[in-house]
């Protein structure tokens, strides 16, 4: 199944040690046959705490050694990640369900953030202020924060780790990764290329169990002076009220429900492909996933049309076949949410043009949906839906719109297709989001700031500014420089 199996790897390397599953390990399915994948250790805030304490003493050296050292790590880890993109492909699909063509598309996507900050590393550069007085120099260094938690979610088990790892190494942190339970295979495929690539033991550890205990380990060591967390809105907030008692530094990156909105005077074949990408990426598994597509009257008609016939094209299947487009949900409560979105859309007047239902593939397969003839007080437009339903309003003017897609607590990403280039900028003006793609449904790349505002998250990952959450700025001031005094 893979060319290098030792990729598929099911033990913890905490410093020197190695913990395996046993019979009392979290066993890993596979959500399109519930085949069992394998079992990986169960380990809890004791393991968590030796991780550590390896963390603090390779941080130390790793953070002494020259800039371009840990680039050139960094850069090898990219080759490596690349090198070996199918085998973690494969190991995406056979624990996420995500298709093979999506997952390989993950791999190069989480590894062009390794590739990004191998760049970055060797660019953190600090400032001299000019003082007010002549015996003074003012000067600010940037230095890393020390020993980071991370925990990640399982729809992107490979990217949200290298989004996370990467900037921190680069920072010159060191790293321990909880990732989620039902996707750890990828995250220990990842650190055992990253040990390949020269990373030092301790420096980067992928820690797998119990997250409770996990994650009370990680936020009440005043050692971690760093959370990044990618996942929901309510664990972020626990994470974060679980980190106030050390003051740490945070990162929080969760949930979404992102307005698609359609103009009359767009182009309605450009806005229905953007709206496939936006709306069924990953089963529409994805934290930027369309939550609501809004169409202006003009065009309503025409698009939900348009969007039927060509959802009609999709395949729904495993995702190891090779023309599966939609892969299983993660689970039977994620199909459970999807019915209840639809169930209670229906009960309060919306229409089904298209599927509304199970797969007959059974299991966590579901149907590709299109809605219609809903409205705001319906629970598919309040909720994350997290699944493949495509609820489509119909409206009138730019300015209900507008008023429409900030209706919401979550501020990630929005979307909105117009050729009239006032409206743009008016538009991704006043959309209270972290992220608006302007014609495209495809926005997320290395090189950009990825985050949200209100309850989807603090602080940005990727781009220049993704290094920043993972350092210190250190002000010197030298003062008796004045032979005069
Ligand atoms: N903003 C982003 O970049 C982004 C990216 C991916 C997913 N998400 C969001 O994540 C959610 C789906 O992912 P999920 O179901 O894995 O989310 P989740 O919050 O249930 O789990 C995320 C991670 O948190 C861990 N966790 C859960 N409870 C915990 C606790 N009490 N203490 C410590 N750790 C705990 C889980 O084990 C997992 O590793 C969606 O809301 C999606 O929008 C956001
Ligand atoms: O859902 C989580 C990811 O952040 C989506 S993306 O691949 O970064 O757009």
């Amino acid at each position: 199944m893979l060319k290098d199996r030792s990729l598929l790897c099911d033990s913890v390397r905490i410093g020197e040690g190695i913990y395996e599953a046993g019979v009392e390990g979290l066993t890993v399915t596979n959500p399109a046959t519930s085949a069992c994948l394998g079992n990986v250790p169960n380990l809890g805030g004791t393991e968590t705490e030796l991780a550590i304490r390896h963390a603090r003493k390779a941080q130390a050296d790793w953070a002494a050694q020259p800039a371009k050292a840990r680039a050139e790590v960094l850069q090898r880890w990219f080759v490596l990640i690349v090198e070996n993109a199918d085998d973690l492909a494969r190991i995406i699909t056979l624990e996420q369900g995500k298709p093979l063509k999506e997952a390989k598309g993950e791999v190069l996507y989480g590894a062009s953030y390794v590739e990004w900050y191998a760049e970055e590393a060797r660019r953190i550069y600090g400032e001299t202020i000019p003082a007010t007085s002549r015996d003074k120099r003012l000067l600010v260094i940037r230095q890393p924060v020390g020993v980071v938690a991370a925990i990640t979610p399982w729809n992107f088990p490979n990217a949200m780790i290298t989004r996370k790892v990467a900037p921190a190494l680069a920072a010159g942190c060191a790293i321990i990764v909880k990732p989620a339970e039902q996707t750890p295979f990828s995250a220990l495929a990842l650190a055992t290329l990253a040990e390949r690539a020269g990373v030092p033991p301790g420096l980067f550890t992928v820690i797998t169990g119990d997250a409770r205990r996990i994650g009370a380990a990680m936020t009440s060591s005043p050692f971690v002076r760093k959370l990044s967390f990618t996942g929901s809105t309510d664990v972020g907030k626990l994470l974060m009220r679980q980190c106030a008692d050390t003051v740490k530094k945070i990162s929080l990156e969760l949930g979404g429900n992102a307005p698609f909105i359609v103009f009359d005077d767009a182009d309605v074949e450009a806005a229905v492909e953007g709206a496939v990408v936006a709306k069924f990426r990953n089963t529409g598994q994805t934290c930027v996933c369309a939550n609501r597509i809004y169409v202006q009257s003009g065009v309503h008609d025409a698009f939900v049309a348009a969007l039927v016939k060509r959802m009609r094209t999709m395949k729904v299947g495993d995702g190891q076949a090779g023309d599966t487009d939609l892969g299983p949900l993660i689970d039977v409560s994620a199909i459970d949410k999807v019915q209840a979105h639809i169930s209670d859309a229906i009960a309060n007047g919306a229409r089904i043009e298209l599927g509304g239902t199970h797969h007959s593939l059974g299991g966590t397969f579901f149907q590709p949906t299109v809605l219609t003839g809903v409205h705001h007080e319906m629970r598919i437009a309040r909720e994350e839906t997290f699944g493949p339903v495509a609820p489509v309003f119909r409206f009138d003017t730019e300015e209900e719109v507008i008023t429409l897609a900030n209706d919401s607590e979550y501020g990630l990403a929005a979307y909105f297709f117009t050729r009239d280039l006032a409206r743009s900028w008016r538009v991704g003006e006043r959309l209270e989001y972290g992220m608006v793609g302007i014609n495209t449904g495809l926005i997320s790349t290395a090189e950009a700031p990825f985050g949200g505002i209100k309850q989807s998250g603090l602080g940005r990952e990727g781009s220049r500014l993704g290094l920043d959450e993972y350092l210190e700025a250190k002000y010197l001031c030298v003062g008796g420089i004045d032979e005069g005094n």
